[in-house]
This record gives C-alpha cells, sequence and structure tokens, in this order.
C-alpha cells in the first residue's frame, strides 16, 4: 500500500519565521508558541495560518484480548461507548471547552448491542481482538480491512470540514497492546515500555511485562512489516487509528495525537507511510513509558504535560486552545518596526 504524503510549505515556514522575529517581543520570546505557529503556517502553507473553527475527535472504541491486565473489567469498553453517546465522558466535557465535536466509532467492541445508533457501527471489524500473549490480535485481512475504516473515518470528517483532527481510543487492555506496539516497532524489552495504564499495582505490572514479553516471543520474525505487526501484535483500533492518521497526513490535516494510544499507531502508521509524521503534533505527555519512546522516535515534543491517563482523546484536546494561541500570535500581534 502507497501514499502520497504531501510535505508542509518550506517557504511559509520561513515566511513564518521571518515575521516571528519581527513581533513585537524579544526575538524567540514566545519560545514554544512561535515553534507552534510556523509549523501551522507550513502546513496550511499561509502566513498567518488559517483559524481552526473546526475541531473533531474521532474514539475508536474496541476490545482487546489481553484486557485481564487492566485494572478495569472489559466491560466498560461498552459502556463507555454509552457515556461518550450521551455526552459525559471526560473528552466530551473538554472538548465542549475549546468546541471540538466528538465522535465515537465502535470498531471491535465485545458487545451484544442493538440501540446504538447505525453510524456507530458502520465501521466494526471484529469483536474484540486476539490475546496477543497466546495468538495473534488479528485474523488476515483484517489489519488492513481496520486501517481502511480509520482511513474513511478520516476521509468522512475531513470532507465534512474538519480542520484539525484527534484520534481517541477507548479500550481495557489497550495499553499493553500500545507496549507491545512500541517495543516490536523500536526493539525494546518489555520491561522497558510497560507501564501501569489505568492502575495496576506492582503484581499487575509484572503480569503485564511477562504477557508483552511473551507476544515479543511469539511474533519474532514477523514484525517488520506493519501490517503484520498490526496483525500479530495491535488490535483492530490499532490498525483503524494508523489508518485515520495517515489518511489525515495524505490530505494535508493537521492531527493532535492524544496519549499512549495514538502515539504507539503513530509509529506503526509511520512505517507505512513515512513522511505522515510532518502532519501530526503530539498534544500532550502520557505517563505510559511506551508513549515517550514513541514520540520520541517520531521527532515529536508533547506540548503540555499534565500527567493525564485518561485517553480518549483528552490530552490532546487540552492542547488545542495553544495551537490557537500560536496562530494568534502571528495573526494578530504588532510589529516592532511600529515601535515609536
Ligand atoms: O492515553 C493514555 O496515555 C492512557 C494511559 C492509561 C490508560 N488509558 C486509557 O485506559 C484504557 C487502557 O488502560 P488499561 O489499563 O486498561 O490498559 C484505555 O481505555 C485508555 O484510553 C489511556
Ligand atoms: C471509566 C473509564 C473511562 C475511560 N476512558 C478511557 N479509558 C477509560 C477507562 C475507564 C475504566
Amino acid at each position: 500500500m502507497r501514499f502520497t504524503i504531501p510535505v508542509p510549505d518550506a517557504a511559509a515556514h520561513a515566511a513564518a519565521r521571518e515575521r516571528l522575529d519581527g513581533l513585537v517581543k524579544p526575538v524567540g520570546s514566545l519560545g514554544r508558541l512561535e515553534e507552534l505557529a510556523a509549523w501551522l503556517s507550513a502546513a496550511h502553507g499561509c502566513v498567518p495560518p488559517r483559524p481552526l473553527t473546526d475541531v473533531r475527535v474521532v474514539v475508536f472504541a474496541g476490545d482487546h484480548g489481553v484486557s485481564a491486565l487492566s485494572a478495569y473489567p472489559r466491560e466498560v469498553t461498552g459502556a463507555m461507548v454509552r457515556v461518550f453517546l450521551a455526552g459525559h465522558s471526560g473528552v466530551n466535557v473538554l472538548a465542549e471547552q475549546v468546541g471540538a465535536r466528538v465522535r465515537v466509532a465502535d470498531i471491535a467492541v465485545d458487545w451484544d448491542v442493538s440501540d446504538v445508533p447505525a453510524s456507530v457501527l458502520a465501521h466494526k471489524i471484529r469483536r474484540g481482538s486476539g490475546s496477543i500473549d497466546v495468538e495473534d490480535a488479528l485474523l488476515p485481512g483484517e489489519a488492513l480491512r481496520a486501517f481502511e475504516a480509520g482511513l474513511s473515518l478520516a476521509d468522512e470528517e475531513i470532507s465534512t470540514g474538519a480542520d484539525l483532527l484527534i484520534p481517541g481510543d477507548m479500550g481495557i487492555g489497550n495499553t499493553a497492546v500500545c507496549a507491545a506496539l512500541v517495543a516490536a516497532s523500536l526493539g525494546l524489552p518489555a520491561a522497558e515500555v510497560v507501564g501501569a495504564g489505568t492502575g495496576v499495582d506492582s503484581a499487575g505490572l509484572a503480569r503485564k511485562v511477562e504477557a508483552v514479553s511473551a507476544a515479543l516471543a511469539r511474533a519474532a520474525g514477523r514484525v517488520e512489516d506493519p501490517f503484520e505487526r498490526l496483525t500479530a501484535l495491535g488490535s483492530a483500533c490499532a490498525a483503524a487509528t494508523a489508518g485515520f492518521l495517515v489518511q489525515a497526513a495524505a490530505r494535508a490535516v493537521p492531527v493532535l495525537l492524544d496519549g499512549v494510544f495514538s502515539g504507539a499507531a503513530a509509529l506503526v502508521a509511520r512505517d507505512i507511510a513515512p513522511g505522515a509524521e510532518r502532519w501530526w503534533l503530539a498534544g500532550h505527555r502520557s505517563t505510559e513509558p511506551s508513549q515517550a519512546f514513541a514520540l520520541k522516535a517520531l521527532g515529536l515534543e508533547p506540548i503540555l504535560d499534565l500527567g493525564l491517563r485518561l485517553g480518549e482523546g483528552s490530552g490532546a484536546v487540552q492542547a488545542v486552545p495553544t495551537l490557537r494561541a500560536a496562530r494568534a500570535i502571528l495573526a494578530d500581534m504588532g510589529l516592532l518596526a511600529d515601535l515609536t
């Protein structure tokens, strides 16, 4: 599968840098905001960049075979889908604060359901994913189908006006999958990447390291190809999130990555479509070690570090005002040259 990923506009980046240096402030004094302003100028190909008025969060919901490694029961995944639909989740509330819309897609929730809108189920791939310590997460062909589902979700959002995309995740057990994907992608041992997820104790952490080690040993020799990696160690949600990220880049729409799940999916997505990472920013730093490894490998520095570990897109949503502020300095600040 080959993607043509556009290259952000270097001339707009340089023009933004020049304007930033001429704004009514000491050179460089707005720090990271200046870097973000130039980044967005390059993404939009103009100075100042366009306002970010239509921000969309898509929450990829699905179960994972390793859900017993979580501090919470598997049933929470489906129950949370109803909470997203009712508008009462963490990300619903935080998105409301910044005027972002939240959509939830059931990619692989393991439940019997008939009373959620058909649009929520439209991209469903399967119920749950395999327990990666003992079996592949996905059947042959499913990683590609899930990737294409994510791609379609990005297309749907972009075609209806989204100017900034945020991938969210809801899936009990998914931090073990993230650890496995990141470890396999970067050649790291399980013990370095496994974290406490929703909050397991030290015995739970040890079980998780053991399971991720077993998964890595089982998949050894097959993880070079990113779709094989998703099949062996990922999940339908991981593949769908990767597709979402690649298609945003292919259509030159900026993305704010969220926590560990979108970081792990981004690492695999970059292997599918090299260069796509130029269209992604890291919204925040998660408490999960695998996210730090993933972001470092992608060359991304988180905008915020608030100690969040909720997922759902919640941390990335918090970074939206910062990105808007970065645009505003380019659009609205006066020039040093006009000082009287
Ligand atoms: O985004 C993060 O960094 C993050 C860190 C820890 C937990 N989570 C959320 O919690 C769930 C996964 O945690 P766990 O312990 O069940 O693997 C999943 O629904 C994630 O959205 C998310
Ligand atoms: C309640 C709950 C909400 C979540 N949102 C993302 N992951 C979650 C995990 C739990 C347990």
